[in-house]
C-alpha cells in the first residue's frame, strides 16, 4: 500500500533576522532570481511525486500569501502562532482534522515538514530522506555532520565577544529540513512539548523529547536556511 505523505510549510515567521532597511515584507516572500523563496520550497518538494499535497501555515493577518500563484495541491491555512513549533503543530491539526472530517477515521499518514526559508532544497536530498524514513518506518531529517571547529562563547569583563570553550564536534549534525515523521505521533509529540514548555526549534526535538531517536540523513550545503541579509545573495549564486 502507498503511504499517505504530505508536506507542511510553516510560514508564518517575520525574518527578523533578515531585516535590512527597506525590506517590506516576511523573508519568505523575498525573491531569489525573481521567484519568492515560499514558492521555491513548494516547488522543491513537489519534486517528489510521493508528496500528495503541500500545506502552508501563514499568520492570520498574511496579505502576500493572496498574491502567489501556489499551484495545484497547495492549501493555506491561517495556524501560524507565537513559534514555529505552535505554527507547525496548528497546521498539522488542521490538516489531519480535515482529514478525519473526510475519512472519518484516523489516517496513518507522514507529515513532511519543511521551513520555507530554505529554498534550495536538491531533489536527490528529499528522495533520501523519504527512502530512508519509509523504508525503515521511521522518522528522521536531513542534516549536515559540523565541518568546523567549534567554540562556546562567552562575554567577558571588557564586553568583548570571546572563548569559553571548545566543544569537541564528533557527532555534531546541523538539522536542516524537510523532516519527515508518522503525522499523528508529531503532532501528540509537539503538543506535548509546547504543554510542557519545552524549547522546541525542529520536529526531531520534539519527538527527542517524546522518546524517539529520529534518523539522520546526510544533507546538502545548499539547503541552508536563510537567516541572515547577505543569506539572500548567496542563494542567488547557488540557484542560478
Ligand atoms: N512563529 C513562527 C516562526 C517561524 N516560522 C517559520 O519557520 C521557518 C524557519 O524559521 P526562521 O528561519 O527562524 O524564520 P523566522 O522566525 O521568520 O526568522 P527570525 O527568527 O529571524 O525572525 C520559516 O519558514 C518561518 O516562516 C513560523 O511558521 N512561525
Ligand atoms: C527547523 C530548523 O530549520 C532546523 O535547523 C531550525 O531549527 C529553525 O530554527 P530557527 O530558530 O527558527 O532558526
Amino acid at each position: 500500500m502507498t503511504d499517505n505523505l504530505f508536506a507542511i510549510i510553516p510560514a508564518g515567521g517575520v525574518g527578523s533576522r533578515a531585516l535590512t532597511a527597506g525590506r517590506q515584507m516576511p523573508k519568505q516572500y523575498c525573491m531569489i532570481n525573481g521567484v519568492t523563496m515560499l514558492q521555491l520550497a513548494v516547488e522543491a518538494l513537489r519534486a517528489d511525486a510521493r508528496v500528495s499535497a503541500v500545506h502552508i501555515g501563514v499568520a492570520a493577518q498574511d496579505s502576500w500569501i493572496d498574491t502567489l500563484n501556489l499551484g495545484s495541491r497547495v492549501h493555506v491555512h491561517r495556524t501560524a502562532g507565537p513559534t514555529r513549533a505552535h505554527t507547525v503543530s496548528a497546521t498539522l491539526q488542521a490538516v489531519l482534522g480535515s482529514e478525519q472530517r473526510e475519512q472519518g477515521i484516523r489516517g496513518d499518514g507522514w507529515a513532511l515538514v519543511h521551513d520555507a526559508a530554505r529554498p534550495g532544497l536538491q531533489s536527490a536530498s528529499l528522495t533520501a530522506l523519504v527512502d530512508a524514513c519509509l523504508e525503515q518506518r521511521r522518522g528522521g531529517l536531513l542534516a549536515l555532520p559540523v565541518p568546523d571547529t567549534v567554540k562556546r562563547a562567552v562575554v567577558d569583563e571588557q564586553q568583548q565577544i570571546c572563548v569559553a570553550q571548545t566543544i569537541p564536534r564528533d557527532g555534531l549534525w546541523l538539522a536542516q529540513t524537510p523532516q519527515l515523521f508518522p503525522a499523528h505521533d508529531l503532532l501528540d509529540a509537539l503538543r506535548t512539548a509546547i504543554e510542557k514548555g519545552l524549547d522546541i526549534t525542529d520536529e526531531a526535538s520534539a519527538m527527542e523529547a517524546a522518546g524517539f531517536s529520529p534518523l539522520l540523513v546526510r544533507g546538502s550545503a545548499e539547503n541552508m536556511k536563510v537567516t541572515w541579509p547577505a543569506d539572500f545573495a548567496m542563494m542567488e549564486r547557488w540557484l542560478a
